[in-house]
């Protein structure tokens, strides 16, 4: 199913349970602002090349409107508007003081070389910094996108407006980055898990763990889960995938990854069938590289108990259906992945306070965020009976929803 259908249903979902008046719904629904632009650069041999880009700015009632930039060939608008519309309800079911947005350019970042990056960042960049800003709308890396390419957009940004630091997060330390924000989204993958497992009586210890995708939350989430006593024992990325049911040795994977640009001839285990990593045998399956990849056709062979979404919609709703029938847990992208967005916040807070925490502080803070999440996603699906992507979805509607209507926004 479509990025866009599949999040839309979800919504419609939401606001039937929380008994949403019609007009309200369609107005949440709507994103505020579409942007799409072409970007033109020279490549490094002299001829031109032309990028879409976009920005989808979904909603503002909560504050800021807050969102990754994604660089991936696949990117399209409609997904872009789904990508935004999540962000605004994750941002609420974190409880931080933003709305959603998210942006991407259809490039293959990989083709690309650095300087080619970088021109195309800066004209992207050009074209939307009247429409981006501290208060109005604040970017961040996403798929395909790093701390370096924010670094450009904050070095093109303030050509236009003077030095802003607090206009992107996920930017390296050294230009006023939050500690921890590299790991935050693994991170917080790594607390939700474990609030979940808490509630059937087990801990990260002893789980046989499958993660799809091993860039930053695939890679962290892996180092993490290991080093808190976890068994990674398959892991997959665009280049192939490898399998140990003894423990995949995670440091040993990233150099190979690092010096190899993928996990492709790793020798510390089995090569596998990327296709049929999502069905290994395992206890908790751990989706974190592209939307969509559980859908009707593999959601009945697949093994694992409980499913953690680190990447944004990898669950297509006629899955979610199928594996809640097979007593399959999922753990939602909008609360589990939001460890991210929950750092970004903390790093914008430094930025606009002018005064740095140390890591120690920002991983407290982000567990406090993330355990409250859960447990207030938990009280929404005791109200509302409903499973725990119903429980995310009705929060951070029903939070978006009663700002809007205090804002008078709703007629
Ligand atoms: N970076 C962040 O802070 C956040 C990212 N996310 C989501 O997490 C997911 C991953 O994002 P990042 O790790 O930042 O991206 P990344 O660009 O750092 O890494 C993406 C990974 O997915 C792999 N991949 C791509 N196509 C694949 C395929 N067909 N099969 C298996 N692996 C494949 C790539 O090889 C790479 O290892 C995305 O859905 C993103 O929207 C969600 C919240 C925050
Ligand atoms: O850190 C952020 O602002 C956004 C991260 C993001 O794009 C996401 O949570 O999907």
């Amino acid at each position: 199913m479509n990025a866009l259908a599949a999040t839309s249903r979800n919504f419609k979902q939401a606001a039937k349970l929380l008994g949403l008046d019609s007009k309200l719904e369609k107005s949440l629904l709507i994103p505020f602002r579409e942007i799409k632009v072409e970007c033109t650069i020279p490549k490094d041999d002299g001829t031109l090349a032309s990028y879409v880009g976009f920005r989808v700015q979904h909603d503002n009632a909560r504050g800021p409107m807050k969102g990754g930039i994604r660089y991936h060939h696949e990117v399209d608008p409609d997904e872009v508007n789904a990508l935004a519309q999540l962000m605004t309800w994750k941002t609420a079911v974190a409880n931080i003081p933003y709305g959603g947005a998210k942006g991407g350019i259809g490039c293959s970042p990989g083709d690309l070389s650095i300087s080619e990056l970088e021109r195309l960042t800066r004209v992207f960049t050009q074209k939307i910094h009247d429409l981006i800003g501290i208060h109005t709308d604040v970017p961040a890396p996403d798929m395909g996108t790093n701390a370096q390419t924010m670094a450009w957009i904050l070095d093109e940004y303030s050509k236009f407006h003077g030095y802003s630091p607090a206009v992107v997060t996920g930017k390296p330390v050294d230009l006023g980055g939050s500690l921890g924000r590299d790991a935050a989204t693994g991170r917080g993958v790594l607390f939700a898990t474990e609030a979940l497992l808490a509630e059937h009586g087990k801990g990260i210890a002893g789980q046989r763990f499958v993660i799809q995708g091993f860039g930053n939350v695939g890679s962290w989430a892996a180092q993490l889960i290991t080093e808190a006593g976890g068994k990674v024992i398959a892991i997959s990325d665009v280049t192939g995938a490898v399998k140990n049911t003894n423990g995949i040795d995670i440091a040993k994977l990233m150099k190979h990854s690092a010096e190899n640009r993928g996990i492709k001839g790793f020798d510390g285990g089995d090569a596998v069938d990327p296709t049929s990593l999502l069905t290994e045998e395992c206890d908790v399956l751990i989706p974190a590289a592209l939307g969509g990849v559980i859908n009707k056709d593999n959601a009945d062979a697949i093994k694992a108990k409980y499913i953690i979404e680190a990447a944004n919609h990898p669950t297509d709703p006629e899955a979610d259906e199928i594996l809640a029938k097979k007593g399959v847990l999922i753990l939602p992208d909008i609360l589990a992945n939001s460890g991210g967005v929950t750092v970004s916040y903390f790093e914008w807070v430094q930025n606009i306070q002018g005064f740095m925490w140390d890591e120690e502080k920002v991983n407290r803070e982000l567990k406090t965020y993330m355990t409250r999440a859960f447990r207030d996603t938990k009280e929404m699906c005791r109200s509302h009976h409903c499973d725990l992507r119903m429980g995310a979805f009705t929060l951070g509607v029903n939070r978006v929803a009663r700002a809007t209507v205090l804002r008078g926004w709703e007629a």
